[in-house]
């Protein structure tokens, strides 16, 4: 098979995982006696989503490796590309029953591996409807998730031209004053809409426009959001829907990844919503 089809059979098989993803988020909305290597608690639903993930795409012949927000290392499974997951974003969105969403990276290198290695990523957001978005070099492709985990292509994805909407992660005593100083810009000219999941943020920026970011912060230069799992697949889709991402001054596609589970700050959005933040923070 070669890596196209390989490309297609994961982004059906995360399709095909999806219901059974939502599914099993009943009953798992408490706290596991553990945490994952990001030192964040986990909940049982953290914790079955990326079993299932795992199980199903480590089945797919061509997928060489899988790694996860989860799970410390990276797991064998042969020859092929690597694929890595955020199980669940979002999830402690769980408890107060909100958005959350599955993040997929497909990098044709070993892990860990920079956004030049990517070929395609999607998310699925589990939102009052399962939608599903994938990126393969071209113009994103949002799909609806039916409840047996087929696909019925809705739109491309362009990123508005006009944006209309804002939303940024962390406490705001804790943002550095030229990040603040960009918020005070911003707030200006558009409306906030903040979740609490990033890949539900991202998709308001997508279907809106706008900015969404989780910043360096003055107890964790780094942010919060993983490189891996996180900022690169959400900056190449991002990209893909005529934006521009950057960790304050370079696109996520540009940084290294020398570990696994290290952090990036993540700013996506309209261009010039991104260019000014570059121009604004220091890093
Ligand atoms: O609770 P905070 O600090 O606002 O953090 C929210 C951010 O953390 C995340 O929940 C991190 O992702 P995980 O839920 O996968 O750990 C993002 O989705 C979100 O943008
Ligand atoms: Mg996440
Ligand atoms: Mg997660």
């Amino acid at each position: 098979m070669g890596d196209d089809d390989v490309v297609t059979r994961i982004m059906e098989t995360v399709a095909r995982t999806a219901p059974e993803v939502r599914r099993g988020l009943v009953g798992r909305r408490s706290y596991l006696d553990e945490e994952n290597p990001s030192g964040e608690s986990m909940l049982a639903a953290d914790d079955h989503a990326d079993d299932l993930l795992e199980d199903r795409l480590t089945g797919i012949d061509g997928v060489g490796a899988y790694a996860s927000e989860e799970r410390e290392g990276v797991v064998d499974a042969g020859e092929g590309l690597s694929v890595t997951c955020d199980p669940l974003d979002g999830s402690s969105n769980l408890k107060p029953n909100n958005t959350m969403g599955t993040i997929v990276g497909v990098y044709d290198a070993p892990l860990p591996a920079a956004g030049r290695e990517l070929v395609a990523a999607a998310f699925v957001l589990y939102g009052p409807i399962t939608t599903m978005m994938v990126a393969r070099g071209g113009t994103p492709t949002e799909y609806l998730v039916d409840e047996d985990g087929t696909r019925e292509e809705l739109r491309d994805v362009e990123l508005p031209e006009d944006p209309t909407v804002y939303g940024f992660g962390g406490r705001v005593p804790d943002w550095r004053a030229d990040f603040a100083a960009y918020v005070d810009e911003v707030e200006r000219e558009l409306k906030l809409r903040y979740g609490g999941a990033m890949i539900g943020d991202v998709n308001q920026v997508l279907t809106y426009g706008g900015v969404f970011a989780y910043p360096a912060l003055e107890s964790s230069p780094n942010g919060k959001l993983r490189l891996q799992f996180e900022g690169i697949p959400i900056g190449y889709i991002v990209e893909a829907a005529g934006g521009a991402s950057s960790d304050g001054s370079r696109s996520l596609l540009e940084v290294e990844a020398t570990e696994l589970h290290q952090r990036t700050p993540v700013h996506v959005g309209n261009a010039e919503l991104v260019d000014r933040l570059e121009a604004t923070v220091t890093r």
